[in-house]
């Protein structure tokens, strides 16, 4: 039986970032986690770029087009989808999340899922930097290991 596992290692490789700015002040911090992970982890700074979209329901037709660049080895989609008062919350969450992975699945990419679905604001806050971690740096992690393990699995001989 062969196993394979990724590593965390981010030497070489080129990371995109889609971030929206609704409820920035909770994506720009999920941005950050993920920029100080991803460079913790060795990915060089001027290998990661951000493009900005108006809210988590732009993410993914945006991811794709980055992807088609094929400039990138993965990429990380990072939102704050917080609950209002309508049931907009529900259709915003299912376009973004259907989305992100119609377009991974279809682009043979790994896209990392940093969009926060929330009941409040606080709940937000604490998955971006404060009592529950970085979302975001967690997706910096994930993709790392992903994109290891796959590398692991094709250039496997197992002859
Ligand atoms: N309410 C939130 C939104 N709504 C905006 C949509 O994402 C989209 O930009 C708009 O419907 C135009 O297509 N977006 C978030 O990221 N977070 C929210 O809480
Ligand atoms: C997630 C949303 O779209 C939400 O913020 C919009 O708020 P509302 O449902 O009160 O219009």
């Amino acid at each position: 039986m062969t196993t394979f596992n990724g590593k965390i290692n981010g030497n070489g490789l080129k990371i995109g970032i889609v971030v929206a700015r609704f409820n920035a002040f909770v994506t720009q911090q999920l941005l950050t986690g993920a920029q100080e992970s991803l460079v913790q982890h060795g990915v060089n700074e001027t290998d990661i770029d951000v493009a900005w979209v108006p809210g988590a329901f732009e993410i993914p037709l945006t991811v794709q087009k980055m992807i088609t660049t094929k400039r990138y080895d993965g990429v990380i989609a990072l939102g704050a989808v917080i609950r209002g008062a309508t049931a907009h919350f529900d259709y915003v969450c299912r376009g973004v999340t259907t989305g992100i992975a119609t377009v991974s699945l279809a682009t043979d990419t790994p896209i990392m899922f940093g969009v926060l679905t929330t009941d409040t604001i606080e709940q937000a806050m604490d998955r971006a930097g404060f009592k529950s971690g970085n979302k975001g740096a967690d997706c910096a992690v994930s993709l790392l290991e992903t994109l290891d393990v796959q590398r692991a699995i094709l250039k496997a001989d197992l002859a």
